[in-house]
């Protein structure tokens, strides 16, 4: 199923600055909480996921999803929880330990254990994923990936199977497109609700995007900038 496809230069990109400011005008102005943007967040990865690079059939078909303890990583664990109830072999591996977590990337970590989903806080061991999803780090990058994010990283870029990045590849700055050693070399990037200006590097991979439910409306009211109804035809859009 393919996505509707939309031209980079018809939408505006967005700032850090600017996402951050779309974040709480949504909590604050609109009362969209984080928890439902992530849910929609990680819905979208899994769909794509499941439509763009898992081909035909459930059955054994495994997914690998790597998940730091931010937003990025709450947003890939809504993801496995997805594919998990589709009846995908989901093996989730954490950057961070469970009793690290807080807040709603903890939640979502609670349900994923009160079902059962295969958890680890090690490097994966196999290397048979049919596709891997890079939640370690999203926009909130600070500096070169170190530690068990740094080891997922290298992992990840050393699989043969596609890796699907939520929101930016993990290790590439989407301010300034700054690719630090090591970061993620997606077959593609799942963005959401408008492109980021540092989302301009091949190791971004193909570029979709993602709705997360912003208002048209809030873009024009507190960021100043004209954004259509992009999502009308479909919630994941390829962008060219
Ligand atoms: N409206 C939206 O766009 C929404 C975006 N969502 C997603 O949330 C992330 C931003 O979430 P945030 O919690 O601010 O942070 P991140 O998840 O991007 O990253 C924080 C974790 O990354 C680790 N980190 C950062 N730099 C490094 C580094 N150099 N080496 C190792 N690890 C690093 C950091 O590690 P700590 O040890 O400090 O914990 C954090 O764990 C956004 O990108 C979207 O994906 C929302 O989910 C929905 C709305
Ligand atoms: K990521």
């Amino acid at each position: 199923m393919k996505s509707p496809e939309l031209r980079r230069e018809n939408v505006p990109e967005l700032s850090t600055e600017q996402m951050i400011e779309v974040d709480r005008a949504m909590i604050e102005d609109y009362g969209i909480e984080l928890i439902q943007m992530m849910e929609n967040a990680g819905r979208a990865l899994a769909t794509l996921a499941r439509d763009q690079f898992l081909g035909e059939g459930r059955k054994g078909k495994r997914v690998t999803v790597l998940a730091g303890r931010g937003g990025n990583g709450g947003g890939a664990i809504v993801a496995a929880r997805r594919l998990a109830t589709w009846g995908f072999d989901v093996h989730v591996s954490l950057a961070r330990d469970p009793n690290t977590f807080s807040g709603v990337p903890a939640q979502q970590l609670a349900i994923l254990q009160a079902m059962g989903v295969k958890l680890q806080t090690s490097i994966p061991e196999k290397s048979n994923s049919d596709v891997v999803l890079d939640g370690i780090i999203g926009y909130s990058l600070s500096g070169a990936p170190k530690g068990r994010a740094a080891d997922l990283i290298r992992w990840a870029n050393a699989q043969s199977a596609p890796v699907v990045s939520l929101d930016a590849p993990s290790g590439v700055d989407a301010t300034n497109a700054t690719a630090y050693d090591p970061s993620i070399r997606a077959t593609a990037t799942l963005t959401l609700a408008l492109p980021k200006a540092g989302l301009n590097h091949p190791q971004v991979g193909s570029l979709y995007l993602a709705d997360i439910s912003v208002p048209p409306e809030l873009y024009a009211r507190f960021l100043g900038l004209t954004v259509g109804p992009i999502f009308s035809d479909g919630d994941i859009l390829k962008l060219n």
